[in-house]
């Protein structure tokens, strides 16, 4: 692929078009807010005029509810040799497009795994599909060639490609993204009008529960609006282990001993299929779980301290794989746990020790 369009140039559009611009591709950026194509053109993602001719990939990363109408103008204008779009939900806009009677050949539905809470091309950042899967949902009318370039996009932008069918991914979706999106929304829900006395003691935990809920809701609406059954039926199984739960604790407030050993045992059931569910949950690059063992480092609230910590374990030879920070609040530092493989932290332990660093178990 030598150029491509993106249309659409938020959070995924210019993510896309970073990757793209750094492995040499010539890359045209397009939004129906011209403000936002040219803030990703000065983040060095491309360039916002148009193309003069037909590039060979048009990536259309538009929200979900406007991508059937925008790939069906740039069909219309002979903007691409191939189309593709990037929208979480993958049934509802190929069946817009096929009502729309537009010949599919030239054009694939596609979805990568992976985004964040924020939105527009300032949130972007090249390496944000890295080692995540990336749904590609071909059909028998598929072009090779259009397929080809998406496994191209893909491959630049280091992400892992699945081959899925449509409407099997937006069950798939239901079950990995949308029901937690709405349960983490209404985690986050019960804390708009608390106390400010419990808000201030959230911890790491309750972060990574409510970290989506921080998400776009105009967008999350149309995700939904495209994909409400199977979202639905999870939610309601969900309802059912609610009910249950609520059952367990009030037999656990009870004084009679047989009722507060059901408690327990309703309690310890469901905790259990938790444990079994999360270990199934892949690790960074989509394969099964790494066991990584944790280092953990106090530092203080001050610019330049993580870098400085990375920079040293850098030196020490050692390979960060993940990390976590905790703020407590009110005071000027914070906790850094450093997740490294079992054989490298005895090693990443003295090396921070040597270098000052105040660690924690
Ligand atoms: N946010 C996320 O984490 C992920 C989002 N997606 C999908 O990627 C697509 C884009 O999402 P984000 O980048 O997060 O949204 P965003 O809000 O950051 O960017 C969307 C961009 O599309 C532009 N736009 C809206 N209507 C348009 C139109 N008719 N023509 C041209 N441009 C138009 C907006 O001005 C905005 O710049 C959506 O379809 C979404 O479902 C896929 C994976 C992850
Ligand atoms: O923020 C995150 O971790 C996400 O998982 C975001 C996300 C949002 C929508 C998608 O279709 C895919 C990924």
């Amino acid at each position: 692929m030598r150029t491509a369009l993106v249309i659409g140039t938020g959070l995924i559009g210019t993510s896309a078009a970073l990757a793209l611009a750094r492995r040499g591709v010539v890359v045209h950026l397009a939004d129906h807010d011209p403000g936002q194509a040219r803030t990703a053109a000065a983040l060095g993602a491309g360039t916002d005029e148009a193309p003069d001719g037909p590039v060979d990939l048009a990536i259309v990363a538009a929200p979900p509810a406007h991508v059937a109408k925008v790939l069906a103008d740039a069909m219309h204008r002979g903007l691409a040799r191939g189309y593709l779009d990037v929208a979480s939900v993958k049934g509802g806009p190929r069946r817009e497009l096929e009502a729309l009677g537009l010949d599919l050949t030239s054009y694939i539905g596609t979805h990568p795994m992976s985004g964040r809470e924020k939105s527009g091309p300032l949130a972007a950042t090249a390496d944000l599909f890295e080692g995540r899967p990336w749904v590609l949902t071909p059909t028998r009318d598929t072009d090779t060639e259009v397929l080809n370039l998406a496994l191209e996009l893909v491959s630049h932008c280091r992400a892992v490609p699945v081959v899925m069918d449509a409407d099997a991914h937006d069950h798939a979706v239901a079950l990995v993204s949308h029901m937690p999106h709405l349960v983490s929304s209404m985690v986050a829900a019960r804390l708009e009008h608390a106390e400010e006395s419990a808000v201030r003691l959230c911890g790491q935990g309750i972060r990574d529960v409510t970290r989506i809920a921080a998400s776009d809701p105009r967008m999350w609406i149309d995700i939904l609006s495209a994909n409400p059954g199977p979202v639905a039926d999870l939610l309601s199984d969900l309802a059912a282990d609610l009910t249950e739960t609520v059952r367990a604790l009030r037999d656990l407030e009870s004084p009679d001993a047989a009722r507060r050993g059901e408690g327990s045992a309703g309690i310890e059931d469901l905790l259990r299929r938790g444990n079994a569910g999360q270990v199934r949950v892949p690790g960074k690059h989509g394969s099964a779980p790494r066991a990584y063992e944790t280092v953990a480092v106090l530092i203080d609230d001050q610019p330049g301290q993580l870098a400085r910590i990375f920079a040293d374990a850098g030196r020490a030879g050692v390979n960060i794989e993940d990390v976590r920070i905790e703020h407590a609040t009110g005071q000027q530092a914070g906790l850094v746990q450093l997740m490294v493989e079992p054989k490298a932290r005895e090693a990443l332990k003295e090396a921070l020790r040597e270098r000052g660093w105040a660690l924690r178990q």
